[in-house]
């Protein structure tokens, strides 16, 4: 994994250019032909390209530059995911010779590593901007009007005297923010934000939420060892996925011994002499020293001051069209704010096809309907283009799907079985979707999304030879359908 994808590799530290990063505090109104509010995924990318085509670029953020992927989600994450598949390696180890002993998770430890790597890459970000041009600006930032912001203090810099911005272009991009729902006792209840910065590690784990984030956190705590339990509202995990990939993903965490709790919603939070206890709907109580809420997430706006400049909101969401404008001329949206995708590269794609759009149109064109996902699960889950439950709405199918143990968990006797499908259109032969669960799943499915975005059919992936020994050969050697499905005889889980 590269991150930021656009890096140079030099890294001074963010305090090495405070004093460029709020060069007119407090003085008169400061002019840009673009002002970027919020300096994660999709605002960086946006005001870097914006300068880079000759605009005068400013950008704004209160808290964490890079935004959430950096500090608080993908990259502190997939952090926690190599550190669980570290452990697991070792316990691997004694089968393949290797006479180690499985040691104690150190936690803290981690921790600063993880917090040492997240400072250089907010580092990086800060250089990448100032060596585009951009100029930076540590603050709260709120719309006062279609061309103007005023910039107050933040947890960035909370001295900073109120500053006034006027833009040509404003781009909103603000992202989102953890949502929490309300019961008895729910303010005990940590997010994922907290969860980056706990200071112990939590020895009995409750997780509210089957979605990304209640089934990444699961699997990487019960990789350190911890007593984890998930509860959510629906029947299964991770809904807008592939319903056999979510059955296969119950069976994995049943293995790992995650304790799941279906069609449950937490009842009451209440802090005990030795922790914390959860009671579900259904009676269940359960032990927990910290009780993750991950229930979604919501945009980014309040305190915004959209409704000064007259930006039209949908349930929370700032309304976009196809060209990112809002309903203001001048006043754009991207990423999360507006509530669509709610993922790292189509909050960068949006940037740098606005800042095009602007000031140089490329012509560039990203597939925004086939937008390749994963879920970083101990045995992640990946999936692009349509699940066969989607699919068969509107097609005959022919599904081909391989289920098998990966021949690294074979000597340790590593329970768990690798699984791949691939979702052809009968009739034209195209390959309609690609999902898999098992080692290295984000990777192979990244490639594979190359072979679905494009339209490729069954036949031409026949036609590739396999790369021999891997599990992502499989993709290229299922010959024989595990099934034909008519159109609309689906019945989706739910
Ligand atoms: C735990 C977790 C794991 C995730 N894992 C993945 C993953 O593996 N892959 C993936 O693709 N996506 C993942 N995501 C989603 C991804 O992080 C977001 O989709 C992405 O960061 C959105 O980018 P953005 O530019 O819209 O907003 P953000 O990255 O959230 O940036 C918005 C910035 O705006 C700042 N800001 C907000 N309001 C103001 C204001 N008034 N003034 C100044 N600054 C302001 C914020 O401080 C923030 O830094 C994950 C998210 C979480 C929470
Ligand atoms: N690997 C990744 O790409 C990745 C990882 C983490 C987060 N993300 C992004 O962040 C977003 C937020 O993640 P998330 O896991 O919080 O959201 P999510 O939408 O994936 O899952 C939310 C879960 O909370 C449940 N829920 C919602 N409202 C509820 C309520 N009132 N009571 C009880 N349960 C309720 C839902 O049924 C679902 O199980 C994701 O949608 C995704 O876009 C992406």
């Amino acid at each position: 994994m590269s991150h930021p994808s656009e890096s140079s590799g030099a890294s001074p530290f963010p305090s090495a250019g405070a004093a460029a990063r709020h060069p007119q505090d407090g003085e008169g109104v400061q002019e840009f032909d673009l002002f970027v509010i919020g300096a994660g995924s999709g605002g960086v990318r946006c005001a870097r390209v914006a300068a880079q085509l000759g605009a005068r670029v400013g950008i704004v953020e209160r808290s964490h530059w890079g935004g959430t992927c950096v500090n608080l989600g993908c990259v502190p994450k997939k952090l926690m995911f190599y550190a669980a598949e570290t452990g697991r390696a070792i316990a691997d180890g004694p089968s393949y010779g290797w006479n180690v002993p499985l040691p104690e998770f150190d936690w803290p430890h981690f921790q600063k590593g993880k917090d040492a790597e997240i400072t250089r890459l907010d580092g990086i970000y800060v250089s990448m901007l100032q060596k585009a041009g951009v100029t930076l600006f540590e603050g709260e930032a709120q719309l006062q009007g279609a061309q103007t912001i005023e910039i107050g203090p933040s947890a960035l810099d909370p001295t900073r005297k109120p500053q006034r911005i006027r833009a040509r272009h404003i781009v909103l991009a603000t992202g989102s923010t953890p949502t929490r729902i309300d019961f008895p006792g729910s303010e005990l209840c940590i997010t994922s934000d907290q969860v980056f910065h706990l200071q112990a590690q939590p020895r009995r784990l409750a997780v509210i939420g089957g979605g990304y984030i209640g089934v990444e956190f699961s699997g990487a705590f019960r990789g350190f060892g911890s007593e984890v339990a998930i509860s959510y509202r629906s029947a299964h995990v991770l809904r807008h996925f592939d319903d056999e990939l979510r059955l296969r993903l119950e069976e994995l965490m049943d293995l790992a011994g995650i304790h799941r709790h279906p069609h449950t919603l937490p009842r009451s939070l209440e802090r005990m002499p030795d922790g914390l206890r959860l009671t579900l709907d259904d009676g269940t109580e359960l032990a927990a020293d910290q009780v993750i809420m991950a229930v979604g997430r919501h945009p980014a706006i309040a305190g915004l001051g959209l409704e000064k400049a007259g930006v039209r909101t949908e349930k929370g969401r700032v309304l976009v069209n196809s060209a990112f404008e809002t309903n203001v001329p001048g006043i754009y949206a991207i990423g999360d704010i507006s509530d669509k995708y709610n993922l790292t590269p189509t909050a960068i794609a949006e940037g740098q096809l606005l800042a095009e759009r602007l000031y140089a149109p490329q012509g560039r064109y990203w597939d925004f309907n086939q937008v390749p996902r994963a879920v970083f699960y101990a045995s992640p889950l990946a999936t692009v283009g349509l699940s066969e439950q989607e699919a068969a709405v509107d097609h005959d199918l022919l599904i081909y799907t391989s289920s098998f143990t990966p021949m690294r968990q074979v000597m340790p006797h590593r329970p768990g079985k690798a699984f791949m499908k691939l979702v052809v259109d009968e009739k034209s032969d195209v390959i309609l979707g690609a999902h898999m669960i098992g080692p290295e799943a984000a990777d192979i499915i990244q490639i594979m999304a190359v072979a679905v975005v494009n339209g490729l059919t069954k036949t031409q992936l026949d036609h590739t030879l396999a790369l021999h020994p891997t599990t992502a050969e499989e993709f290229v050697t299922m010959r024989t359908p595990t099934r034909r499905v008519a159109k609309g005889t689906v019945e989706a889980l739910g």
